[in-house]
């Protein structure tokens, strides 16, 4: 079976460069994608508290017989609950849901720059990494100036920014922000939400490579040094969004893609985005 390289993070905990994203996906119904992945080789799972799902997650994580060491499991703090108690208490509920005892990767989900909370709810996160309850912190969704913030005010940098990004949105000020300060980026929507399937640069290169427009987009992220999430409840498009390993594009490909870039969001803006 193949085996997905590992990104390494900030603190030295390692996490699959390629994981599966169960947005969309509720609590009954995702039982089954998820067992299919991990079946398949994923050895990382995103879910979030928002989702609706993290019980369905661990109970497929839990039939599926891997080792828990084996499974790399995100989630993540709804907006609804930023504050340091309130982080705390929906952290606790979030793993009586999963049914796990340590969670790899927990992330503050939104920054809400209008709400002015995200501080003290990094705040809460750091205390639950040094207590040993998550072996890495991280954001999504976060600016620059965001990022800036928690960095100057508290003690821990980011071990991820989880982001919107593809062929059509390359972030390439965030990423390089990243890589100065040793973020790792996390590409969420990384098929565009399958809009960019059509695109006629990405079916040319594909054709080109005998593979799919979403092998394609997917091979882009690994080689930019991306973590990917995508998404399916599709078992062959789950098996064929994993055979990404066997092929790789030149430096002329990937920057075919890259100027695809257009600054087009599928997704909210964070710097707008105040939901609950
Ligand atoms: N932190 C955040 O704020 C956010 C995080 N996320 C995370 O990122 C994950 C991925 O992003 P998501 O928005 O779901 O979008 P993706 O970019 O992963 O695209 C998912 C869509 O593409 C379709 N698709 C997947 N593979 C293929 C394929 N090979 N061929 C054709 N169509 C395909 C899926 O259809 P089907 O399922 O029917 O097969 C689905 O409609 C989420 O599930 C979630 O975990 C997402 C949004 C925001
Ligand atoms: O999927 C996620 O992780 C999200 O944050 C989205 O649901 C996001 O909140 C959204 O699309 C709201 O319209």
């Amino acid at each position: 079976m193949t085996t997905v390289p590992d990104i390494t993070l900030n603190n030295g905990v390692r996490i699959p460069q390629l994981g599966f994203g169960v947005w969309q996906v509720d609590d009954a119904e995702v039982v089954e994608p998820v067992r299919v992945a991990l079946e398949t080789g994923y050895r990382s799972i995103d879910t979030a508290a928002a989702y609706g799902n993290e019980r369905g997650v661990g109970e497929a994580i839990r039939a599926s017989g891997l080792e828990r060491s084996e499974v790399f499991v995100t989630s993540k703090l709804w907006n609804s609950d930023q504050g340091y108690d309130t982080t705390m208490r929906a952290f606790d509920a979030t793993m009586e849901r999963l049914g796990l005892d340590v969670l790899d990767l927990y992330l503050i989900h939104w920054p809400l720059p209008e709400r002015g909370t995200y501080v003290e709810t990094w705040k809460a996160l750091e205390r639950l990494y040094v207590d040993g309850r998550v072996r890495a912190i991280g954001v999504s969704n976060f600016t620059v100036d965001n990022l800036r913030r928690i960095m100057d005010e508290g003690g821990i940098v980011p071990a991820v920014n989880q982001i919107e990004l593809h062929p059509n949105l390359v972030q390439t000020e965030l990423r390089d922000f990243h890589a100065r300060n040793g973020i790792a980026t996390e590409a969420w929507s990384p098929l565009g939400q399958g809009h960019l399937l059509d695109d006629p640069v990405i079916g040319r290169i594909a054709e080109a490579h005998g593979h799919t427009p979403a092998q394609v987009i997917l091979r882009w992220h690994l080689q930019l040094g991306n973590i990917a999430i995508p998404k399916s409840v599709t078992p062959e498009r789950i098996r064929a969004n994993f055979n990404v390993f066997g092929f790789e594009l030149s430096e002329a490909e990937m920057g075919e893609i890259s100027a695809l870039d257009a600054g087009r969001r599928f997704g909210p803006d964070p710097v707008t985005f105040n939901g609950v």
